[in-house]
């Protein structure tokens, strides 16, 4: 007799997945290689930037007090006491009547506090003495580029968790983080299973398919910020299958399996599990595609039983190891973030599952519009390589036309959102937004 199971629906399938979800340790990697990681420990300013009052202009550095009662007619002339240029400083406080020519980025000498442009004065030479004319009155405090204006000494720059890009990288750079404190990369296993595989560069055959899922969930574990260790494809065969499963589990933080996972006589996982121990957090979800996405957790260690089917799989992954990577790599918002979108193209078919349609995100007019893309069937490979959204759509009796506000999940997001918004309104909404008004 087939298995009967108890379909759970989305939220609470994510819910009992980040129970399960943990941060990892914090490693000290080469600044070089800190583009693209994630931060491990939140990014707090150790002095003010810029570090001293500077000169934005090369000019002259002077007291403004000394221009009081300057005008076009009556100009006021400053002796040039010296010049510095950017990295060196002033050796003395300059006093009444007095100017330092100053370059671009260097301090301010003590005593003055305004800065004129080159352009802005006549220089003359008088007696072997330098002079400018000023022939406007300068306030206080014209072109200073203040001590702590970019960033103030003990502010938080940016939170742990945060994937780095070069403008954090320059941050690092600014507080002197020769060796940056990055999330560890959880190791991701990747097994796919299934005796119709061949290997990516093996000829067709009768029966068979490549094994295309094992290279598209190790790309979407980079993506996500993980590190994929791959243990191979393997035949349907319950005790190599099982073998496998059980000497990887040791190996990695979490573990993958791609296939076998349904109701069929050559789908094991279930059985692998249970011969393992494991504690099944769900086998079934209330879900389009990816309705048998199953996880289990053994020791702490999330395993996820992906389907064979690859939009299955990708879209899984996407909702249930993906925040295990980010919570992992310590982010405090491991989720995609959402956006409302107007749909592209009627969706009629009705589904009693939430469905998470492989969907393109354009910009029209200043508005976002999610277009479903390829054949919306679960064994479909094309339409995921269009795909730069999912749609929601939540399940219900009747479809959705053109037009009709939708929530898209934005595959490329590095930001992220927390669990809340995430499973927000439209996750197991249930209601039929045609009723909305
Ligand atoms: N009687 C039932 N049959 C099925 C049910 C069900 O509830 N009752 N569920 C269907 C759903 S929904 C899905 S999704 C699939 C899930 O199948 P499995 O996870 O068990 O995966 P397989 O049977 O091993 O393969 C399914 C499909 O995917 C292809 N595949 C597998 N691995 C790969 C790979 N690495 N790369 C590319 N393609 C792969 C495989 O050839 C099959 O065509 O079950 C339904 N059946
Ligand atoms: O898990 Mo299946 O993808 O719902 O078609
Ligand atoms: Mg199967």
């Amino acid at each position: 007799m087939v298995e009967r199971r108890k379909p759970i629906n989305v939220k609470e399938a994510i819910t009992r997945t980040m129970h399960f979800a943990k941060a990892g340790s914090v490693e000290y990697i080469p600044i070089e290689e800190s583009y693209g990681r994630f931060l491990g420990e939140d990014l707090i300013a150790d002095h003010h930037v810029p570090p001293f009052d500077r000169s934005p202009y090369d000019g002259f550095a002077i007291r403004s007090a000394d221009t009081d009662h300057t005008s076009r007619n009556h100009p006021v002339e400053l002796e040039v006491a010296g010049k510095i240029g950017a990295g060196s400083v002033f050796e003395r406080p300059v006093t009444a009547g007095e100017a330092v020519r100053i370059m671009t980025g260097a301090q301010i000498p003590n005593g003055c506090d305004a800065v004129v442009m080159l352009e802005e004065v006549n220089e003359i030479e008088r007696n072997g003495k330098k002079y400018i004319q000023i022939k406007r009155n300068i306030k206080a405090g014209t072109n200073i580029s203040f001590m702590g204006e970019d960033t103030q000494k003990e502010s938080i720059l940016t939170q742990k968790g945060t994937y780095i890009t070069p403008g954090i990288v320059a941050l690092l750079a600014t507080f002197g983080y020769k060796k940056v404190p990055a999330a560890k990369r959880p190791k991701i296993g990747v097994i796919a299973t299934g005796s119709e595989l061949l290997e990516v560069d093996e000829a067709l055959e009768p029966g068979k398919i490549r094994n295309s899922n094992a290279y598209m969930i190790q790309s979407q574990i980079t993506r996500a910020g993980g590190e994929a260790l791959y243990f191979g494809q393997f035949s349907d065969d319950f005790d190599m299958c099982y073998n496998q499963v059980k000497d990887a589990i040791v190996k990695v933080d979490m573990l993958i399996t791609t296939g076998g996972v349904s109701v069929g006589d050559y789908d094991y996982l279930p059985a692998i599990y249970a011969k393992l121990g494991c504690n099944v957090l769900f086998n079934k979800i209330k879900m389009r595609p990816g309705s048998v996405t199953t996880v289990a957790e053994k020791g702490g260690k999330l395993l996820y039983g992906l389907s064979g089917n690859p939009s299955a799989c990708y879209v899984g992954f996407e909702l249930y190891t993906r925040p295990a990577i980010r919570t992992y790599l310590h982010s405090s918002h491991p989720f995609l973030k959402k956006e409302t979108a107007k749909l592209g193209a009627d969706f009629l078919k009705s589904n009693p599952f939430d469905r998470f349609v492989r969907g393109y995100v354009s910009y029209q007019h200043g508005c976002l519009v999610a277009t479903p893309v390829g054949l919306d069937k679960s064994n479909v490979v094309s339409s995921l390589a269009e795909a730069n959204i999912l749609i929601l759509l939540p399940g219900g009796t009747r479809g959705y036309e053109a037009g009709m506000d939708v929530s898209v999940i934005l595959l490329e997001d590095q930001e992220g959102i927390t669990m809340e918004p995430f499973l927000d309104k439209d996750i197991d909404s249930r209601k039929d937004q045609r009723n909305d008004g």
